[in-house]
């Protein structure tokens, strides 16, 4: 078992009969899901909503039954892997592209829990290229501006010659801070560059996390969140 699978295993024991549950997205959340369709299968009964198409795909596969926005107000639990993550459960996010799905879903939810293998765990958050979500109307503006405004690396993300396009239609700019000192500062301050629709930071939205590690050893990292 390699630290993922632990940590994506063990995250899915905690959820319970009746729940509502969200689907993350990713190396680490696709265990979860496997988990929960073995449990679905042998006679769990929950209802989820997917952080993305491809979660959503493979909740389908594994028979886990899913809701539309309008018929859930709140879930539960979800449960979504991360790219880094700190000692206070900040997290960077969008690695996979999901991040406005992944952070709608995990404010609507009751608990938050991060599944992640013990390479995520960081001092502080930034070494991680930090995903920005963009309208593509004049995107090229909503990168200037960044440029602008902070005197980093940011790229567009691609695939081979093709600007990546997210679930929802819009593009990804990666941005190299390499440490980022004040991470609520700088995720409310992006929020504010018109263009933006969301970014990767997830800024006391935690709950818990599960790190998992090679030998298949679990840890659990509490959040502070009142
Ligand atoms: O935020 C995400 C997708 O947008 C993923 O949760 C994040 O990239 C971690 O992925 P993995 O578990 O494959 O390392």
């Amino acid at each position: 078992m390699n630290g993922k699978q632990a940590a994506g295993y063990l995250a899915a024991e905690w959820v319970k009969d009746g729940m509502t549950v969200g689907l993350g997205t990713g190396s680490t959340a696709y265990f979860t899901i496997e988990k929960l369709g073995e449990r679905v299968a042998e006679g769990l009964k929950i209802t989820a909503i997917a952080t993305s198409e491809a979660s959503e795909e493979l909740a389908l596969k594994y028979n886990i039954p899913l809701l539309k926005a309008s018929e859930v107000d709140k879930l539960d639990i979800a449960i979504d892997g991360a790219d880094e993550l700190d000692s206070q459960l900040n997290l960077i996010k969008g690695g996979g592209a999901a991040l406005l799905r992944e952070k709608l879903v995990a404010l609507h939810s009751d608990q938050f829990i991060v599944v992640a293998d013990g390479s995520k765990v960081v001092d502080q958050l930034g070494a991680f290229k930090l995903p920005i979500e963009v309208v593509p109307f004049c995107y090229e503006w909503t990168l200037h501006t960044l440029r602008e405004s902070y005197p980093v690396p940011f790229e567009v993300r691609m695939k081979g010659q093709d600007i990546v396009v997210t679930d929802n239609g819009n593009y990804i700019i990666d941005a190299s801070f390499g440490r980022i000192e004040s991470p609520q500062q700088l995720a409310d301050e992006l929020k504010m560059i018109t263009g933006v629709v969301d970014h990767g930071l997830f800024i006391g939205i935690a709950a818990k996390a599960v790190v998992g590690y090679e030998d298949g050893r679990t840890e659990i990292i509490e959040g502070n969140l009142k």
